[in-house]
């Protein structure tokens, strides 16, 4: 299976917020970065996304991303940023539309996949939370590229829609490398292959989902949350 390495570092100015961030991963898994705020979790996506230029090395399947012609690069990356408030009124159709520019990928895949199919006349702007999250995903979809990067996907959803895009991203990861920026342990530990944990712009854990030890957690977040473990499933409490 293709592979992502990722080694950078990074500075805004004098700030240096990434410092040899390494790992690695493979199309097939859905890989969460976690850690505190602050942490350098969104400047470790934008680097992988291109839109910002680190020191080191980003490649997938040995082609080097961070000197790639942004067309390119489309064509292997796509990238869901945080979501806010849509600024424009396009309809679902042509948001998505967005998406094809640099690829001329399938909006009607697209659509289909996130279920967005029969509100496609809709505009964003009238779009609920969740929805317009599916049309980000949507959005990125239609590039088509091997490696989606998603920056807190599920946040402000409730409970329905946060199991709607994590059952998606679990479907997408089998044509996929689907990379996500989450807050929430809980979604980390049980919808994740693998784990990439970030404090102060160095990777202190990296591994199998399953193979994290709980008192890392204690450790980088530098509390004791209560720990619960049942059939497979692990909680973590505040
Ligand atoms: N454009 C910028 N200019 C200067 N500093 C920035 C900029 N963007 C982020 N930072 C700083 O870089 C550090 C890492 O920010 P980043 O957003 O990558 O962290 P994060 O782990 O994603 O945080 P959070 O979990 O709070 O979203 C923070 O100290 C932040 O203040």
């Amino acid at each position: 299976m293709p592979e992502l390495y990722v080694n950078v570092s990074f500075s805004y100015g004098d700030f240096e917020v990434l410092k040899n961030a390494e790992f690695s991963a493979r199309k097939g898994e859905l890989v969460s970065i976690i850690g505190p705020n602050g942490s350098g979790k969104s400047t470790l996506l934008k680097c992988i996304a291109g839109i910002l230029k680190p020191r080191g090395r980003i490649s997938y399947d040995d082609v080097d991303l961070v000197n790639l012609r942004p067309k390119e690069r489309a064509k292997i990356v796509s990238y869901v940023p945080q979501s806010s408030f849509p600024e424009f009124s396009f309809t679902v159709e042509e948001f998505v539309e967005l998406g094809t520019y640099a690829t001329g990928g399938d909006v009607e895949e697209a659509l289909r996949m996130v279920g967005l199919e029969r509100k496609r006349k809709e505009l964003i702007t009238r779009l609920s939370g969740g929805e317009y999250q599916l049309a980000l995903i949507a959005r990125a979809l239609a590039q088509g590229s091997d490696v989606m990067l998603l920056d807190e996907p599920t946040s402000h959803l409730d409970i329905n829609h946060t199991k709607e895009i994590m059952d998606l991203l679990t479907r997408l990861k089998d044509e996929k490398l689907i990379i996500a920026v989450l807050h929430d342990l809980n979604l980390a530990l049980n919808y994740s292959d693998y784990i990439v944990i970030i404090k102060k712009g160095i990777v202190v854990w990296k591994g199998k989902t399953q193979e994290l030890p709980l008192e890392v957690i204690e450790e980088v977040y530098g509390i004791k949350p209560r720990f619960l473990e049942s059939n497979g499933v692990r909680v973590v409490l505040p």
